[in-house]
């Protein structure tokens, strides 16, 4: 794609430096702020804490959330061929048109929690290559879908929710995990594969790292050989966001392995990302205390599609409210204790 925002790795790496940091001054203004409010001090729990970490971000001790984004990427894989989904890859085109004609659950989620949604397929025909035989993505490749999802994103939301689509990208997900953060166990059912076929999984995610064993310290890399359009679409929309200060919420499995590359190769790259939510996936609970994040729900989804994310961003739409629009103790005459 001649004309990607991010031509090469090195690009990328550029965008990964310099990163914007929170608003020290909105982050005091909003702890003086939340001290004021008509409540017992704590008494909204973490929701005050949300709020404060939102008001960090947005520059503002007093903010409003009028624009929450859902952006849904998809995307297809070579290993879907392995038989490693209980579903076959042609359910990703075909989810897409249930996307957009309004008919799955993230259309129901975005709608109940105010948000607009974006959907971007990308080159669903066109499915990554095998990573057990070599790289999923060139250099090219990697590049324009990480361009795609930096474009993606409205630079006018003031909150961002990436979800995504992509039958066996929970293969893609365990190998990018196990890469990234080393040891085992990040090999789950992810639309419900069990027996023999989830053995077969974890040879194949064996067998990827096996292949790319020597680049996988860089972890731009280990996106390019291990990860799919989906996720460095992701991985650039996460990117984007904090480049324009605008908060993310992370939804599950494959959204955290995504945006954990970003982690790996700049420290506190997510520090303007929540998790959303704990997917039923084990290996998520697990990156997100790589990741040092507490999720804020865990209803047992294993979806994708920035389901758990859209849910958690009702949290935050009702801690930022709380935050902004209550009273004080001297506007609203209660005696403050
Ligand atoms: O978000 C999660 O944690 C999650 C966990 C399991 C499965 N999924 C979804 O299921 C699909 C991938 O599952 P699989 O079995 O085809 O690798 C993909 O479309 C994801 O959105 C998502
Ligand atoms: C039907 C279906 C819907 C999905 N949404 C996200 N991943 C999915 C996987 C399947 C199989």
């Amino acid at each position: 794609m001649p004309d990607a925002r991010f031509a090469t790795l090195d690009d990328i790496r550029a965008a990964l430096t310099g990163l914007p940091s929170p608003d020290a001054q909105a982050l005091s203004g909003a702890q003086a702020r939340n001290g004021q409010l008509t409540k017992p001090p704590g008494a909204l729990g973490r929701l005050e804490d949300l709020a404060q970490w939102y008001a960090s971000w947005r520059g503002d001790l007093r903010p409003r959330i009028e624009r929450p984004q859902v952006a849904v990427f998809a995307g297809n894989h070579g290993v879907a061929s392995l038989g490693v989904s209980a579903f076959p890859p042609e359910v990703t085109a075909q989810m897409v048109a249930n996307f957009e004609a309004g008919g799955a659950a993230i259309n129901q989620l975005a709608r109940t929690f105010g948000a607009t949604m974006t959907v971007t397929p990308l080159e669903l025909d066109r499915p990554t290559a095998d990573f057990t035989q070599g790289p999923a993505m060139s250099e090219d490749e990697l590049c324009a879908a990480f361009s795609v999802g930096w474009d993606a994103v409205d630079p006018a939301a003031d909150v961002l929710v990436p979800g995504e689509m992509g039958i066996a990208n929970t293969t893609a997900a365990s190998a990018v995990a196990a890469a990234l953060y080393g040891g085992v166990g990040w090999v789950g059912a992810g639309t419900g594969v069990t027996g023999a076929a989830l053995g077969r999984k974890a040879e194949v995610v064996a067998a990827g790292l096996e292949r790319h064993r020597d680049a996988l310290g860089d972890p731009l890399e280990v996106l390019r050989r291990l990860g799919g359009r989906e996720l460095a679409a992701m991985a650039g929309a996460v990117l984007r966001a904090r480049h324009l200060r605008v908060p993310v919420l992370l939804d599950g499995f494959i959204c955290t392995a995504a945006a954990s590359v970003l982690e790996r190769a700049a420290p506190g790259a997510l520090d303007h990302c929540a998790a959303g939510h704990v997917s039923a996936e084990a290996a998520h609970a697990a990156l997100l205390e790589r990741l040092n994040k507490r999720p804020l729900l865990s209803l047992g989804l294993r979806l994708g599609e920035g389901t758990g994310g859209a849910l958690a961003l009702g949290v935050l739409r009702g801690a930022v409210e709380c935050h902004s629009g209550m009273a004080t103790f001297a506007e609203a005459g209660v005696t403050d204790g």
